[in-house]
């Protein structure tokens, strides 16, 4: 998402207490992002004072980078998800179009709507991203923090905090442990099914509510809803995959806006990160400067999958000789991954801080949801009022480009107990909506 969402209009936003403590964290100058070592002079002018040969910082921020909009008209929506909403579809039998996800990862939200983004974006791609610069990483993390690793489980050791802070110190970033402290979307105990779900009483079962061929809603030009298009096999290998990727290197962590506030959702990038501060994508993130990892390939695969079957129900609908003109197709090169918990929200935003050309060609956003249904927004204006809402539910794609590229969109809530049993049965899944919107810069 052009992130833009979660700036400025974002109304789900909370202040952070610490702010006056950790706000900077994010925030910091192009100076103390720079990369590799900073000269230790500058250092000391930035508050370190030497004790040795080691810097030690004396005061946390030191420069709170308030430049651009920090606030915007806050939009509240008024949420009436309190119930577990009926699934609308009946039962169907499992459709056969949709890959089973190999199980080998190779190691591997959001936006600004305001106008002057697109002005961000006036570099062309490789100015913005050189080539060698947009090559993901294989295999190994670059993070400033060496000492981060995975272990066969799927969990990763990291270093003290003290140790982590000096690193990253060092290295030009700066780093709140408590903003980065590894954050797991399942429960641990995910053999224990019944202490689990009795957490998601109401959950109702794939049975009850879909399995079937995918339906295809148009809901505009360019705009495609695929219900139920990923499988359950599919669903299990995402949030898995998710679930190994956030807790290591470049994982989830709670992002926050130039003035302190923070989202209300925890997101880690894929590919391409992308800084809701500056709104801007680069190849390491400004907090710890992590590279994010690689978009596993399955992840890929399946977008582009469904960029084929949202083009295909277009072409029908529209009689359109290239239906390239209605939806274009698109290689996505990064992705955001959201993780909602149950009182987790996203403001009317339009996604626009991808890369001009791509802006210009409407190269589609494709959104996965997986987990609790969540309302879905969407409209010409950002106007609540005009919006139209719908519901997304796990294993719903989301697809909208050309025409509908521009769309505002947020999400208003998500409704409790809504994850089909058989996900959180397999996966231990918590409360709450795993979302991952593809794109290409
Ligand atoms: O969670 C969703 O469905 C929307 C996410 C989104 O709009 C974004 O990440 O830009
Ligand atoms: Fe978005």
């Amino acid at each position: 998402m052009s992130k833009s969402w979660k700036g400025s209009t974002e109304p789900d936003i909370e202040k952070s207490d610490s702010f006056a403590n950790h706000g900077s964290q994010f925030s910091g100058d192009t100076e103390v992002r720079t990369r590799g070592q900073v000269p230790l002079k500058k250092l000391c002018q930035r508050g370190y004072i030497m004790i040795g040969t080691i810097p030690v910082q004396l005061q946390p921020p030191y420069s709170m980078n308030l430049q651009g909009s920090s606030s915007s008209p806050s939009l509240n929506f008024s949420s009436t998800c309190t119930e577990p909403r009926s699934m609308s579809n009946p039962l169907r039998s499992v459709q056969s179009n949709i890959r089973v996800m190999h199980t080998n990862v190779d190691k591997t939200l959001l936006p600004d709507f305001s106008p002057s983004s697109v002005s961000n974006n006036s570099l062309s791609p490789a100015e913005r991203f050189p080539a060698s610069n947009i090559s993901r990483h294989q295999g190994k993390s670059s993070c400033t923090d060496h000492l981060w690793k995975s272990s066969e489980v799927g969990y990763v050791k990291r270093p003290r905090p003290a140790q982590r802070n000096l690193n990253n110190a060092l290295a030009g970033y700066k780093v709140d442990p408590a903003d980065i402290k590894p954050f797991d979307i399942c429960f641990r105990r995910r053999h224990n099914s019944g202490l689990d779900i009795s957490l998601h009483a109401n959950t109702k079962s794939y049975t009850e509510v879909q399995e079937g061929v995918t339906e295809k809603i148009i809901l505009k030009p360019g705009m495609v809803l695929l219900k139920h298009y990923l499988s359950h096999t599919n669903q299990v290998e995402i949030v898995r995959i998710c679930r190994k990727l956030g807790q290591g290197p470049g994982g989830f962590y709670q992002p926050g806006y130039k003035d302190g506030a923070k989202l209300r959702l925890q997101m880690m990038c894929l590919g391409l990160d992308w800084d809701p501060q500056t709104r801007k994508y680069g190849n390491k993130r400004s907090i710890d400067g992590c590279e994010p990892p690689n978009i596993p390939d399955e992840f890929r695969d399946l977008a582009i999958l469904a960029i084929e079957e949202a083009q295909n129900v277009s072409k029908k609908k529209f009689r359109a000789a290239n239906v390239e003109d209605v939806l274009p197709s698109m290689s996505p090169d990064l992705c955001i991954v959201n993780f909602y918990s149950a009182h987790g929200r996203l403001g009317l935003h339009q996604d626009r801080d991808e890369s001009r050309d791509s802006l210009h060609r409407g190269l589609p956003v494709v959104s996965f949801s997986v987990g609790d249904s969540a309302e879905f927004l969407y409209g010409e204006e950002r106007d609540l009022e005009k919006a139209e809402k719908v519901v997304l539910e796990s294993g719903d794609v989301l697809i909208f480009g050309g025409k509908s590229r521009f769309v505002f969109h947020g999400v208003s809530c998500i409704i409790p107990n809504s994850a089909p049993r058989e996900l959180l049965e397999a996966t231990g899944l918590r409360p709450g909506r795993l979302n991952l919107t593809f794109r290409q810069f």
